[in-house]
């Protein structure tokens, strides 16, 4: 495992420039593969190879619950994590079928679940039982959140290590948009009315009470904002660290990283922020409906492959958006050049 915060390595210029030339010899109009052209380039430059592979992907699903749920601001109570863990284990979730559609090595890690969560098949990875109300009180040490960072880099690497090519990573957690919101507002500076959204489906009064919490929250608190460290530590949450760690970590390995909705985006920020080198591993798979995503995106300069207005996490929008870097792959090494199927180059 490496160093949380060493420096990545550079994607590789040489594959990424090979790969870039191929396309333009493949039997279509230069360009007219449109974004999956620039998306081929990208792999080949992360994998290292002028034709890369991701398959197969790997899915990795962090689940911790957040104190900020005794505010009320959420629509679902704080024990649904627990028993969604329960149903990933089982095999019933959303994420469950999408990555048993894509051939996917699905991981699901307890980082900080508030229960005792049941079901063989979870990886115990738990920090602590939850993080604390950030209303009140920082949502848990620095310390706990370097750990949290270190059972995603741990859960990163098995799933390098099993053989997976593409790293998707999901979350569950009540209240983990409060959360998200609140990092989301002191990296960015934004105004928090801008950042927060209906997370699960709060109604309109639970909306206007979820942005006083987080506002004065952020005013109690007070982190600055030049300490990505200390804004999760006394914002953030367990699975968010865990989802940070994930992707430093896939980066080290050069692995291209599908990055899901909203809670995923400001994880990837927050990893981007300890680690600038980052952004070039980073593929985003779909701009969630959830309100503050599209200031997410912009703060990475992001334009998500998909908008199915999905709200869901686990990784799903990552999850549905795999068939396009797989297609993307095979574009580049399955399609015939124009000297190989005879057709004329250049135009009559
Ligand atoms: O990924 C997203 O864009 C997204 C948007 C809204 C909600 N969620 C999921 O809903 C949960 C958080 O919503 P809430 O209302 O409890 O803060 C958490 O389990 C997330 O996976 C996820
Ligand atoms: C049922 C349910 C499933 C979820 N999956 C991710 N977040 C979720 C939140 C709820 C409430």
């Amino acid at each position: 495992m490496s160093d949380a915060f060493s420096s990545l390595p550079d994607v590789d210029a040489a594959c990424a420039a090979q790969a870039a030339a191929h396309l333009d010899t493949l039997t279509k109009p230069p360009g007219s593969l449109g974004r999956l052209e620039p998306l081929a380039v990208q792999l080949a430059g992360i994998r290292g190879e002028s034709f890369p592979r991701v398959s197969p992907p790997g899915v990795l699903v962090f689940a911790a619950d957040h104190g900020i749920a005794a505010e009320g601001v959420s629509a679902f109570p704080q024990s649904v994590t627990a028993q969604m863990v329960a149903n990933f284990v089982a095999g019933g979730a959303a994420i469950n079928v999408f990555a048993r559609q894509i051939g996917a090595r699905l991981e699901v890690i307890d980082v900080g679940v508030a229960s005792v969560v049941s079901g063989a098949g979870v990886v115990d990875e738990k920090v602590r039982a939850g993080t604390g109300n950030f209303a009140v009180e920082d949502a848990m040490t620095r310390g706990e959140a370097m750990q949290a960072i270190g059972v995603g880099q741990r859960a990163a690497e098995r799933a390098v290590e099993a053989g997976c090519r593409c790293l998707i990573v999901g979350e569950m957690g009540i209240a983990n948009t409060s959360a998200s919101s609140a990092l989301l507002a002191v990296l960015t500076g934004r105004p928090v009315a801008e950042l927060v959204g209906r997370g699960t489906g709060i109604d309109d009064a639970g909306l206007v009470r979820k942005r006083a919490v987080i506002e004065a929250a952020i005013a109690a608190r007070a982190p600055d904002a030049d300490d990505p460290l200390g804004v999760l530590a006394s914002l953030g949450g367990l699975e968010i660290a865990a989802i940070a760690g994930a992707f430093m970590e896939g980066a080290a390995r050069r692995v291209p990283l599908l990055v899901d909705g909203f809670i995923a985006t400001v994880a990837a920020l927050l990893a981007c922020r300890l680690a600038p080198e980052l952004r070039d591993y980073l593929i985003f798979a779909h701009r969630s409906h959830e309100a503050g995503h599209g200031e997410a995106l912009a703060a990475l300069e992001a334009s998500p492959l998909l908008d199915l207005e999905l709200r869901l996490g686990e990784g799903s929008g990552a999850a549905l958006a795999f068939a396009l870097l797989e297609a993307a792959c095979r574009m580049l090494s399955e399609m015939a050049t124009f000297e190989t199927a005879g057709i004329s180059a250049g135009p009559a």
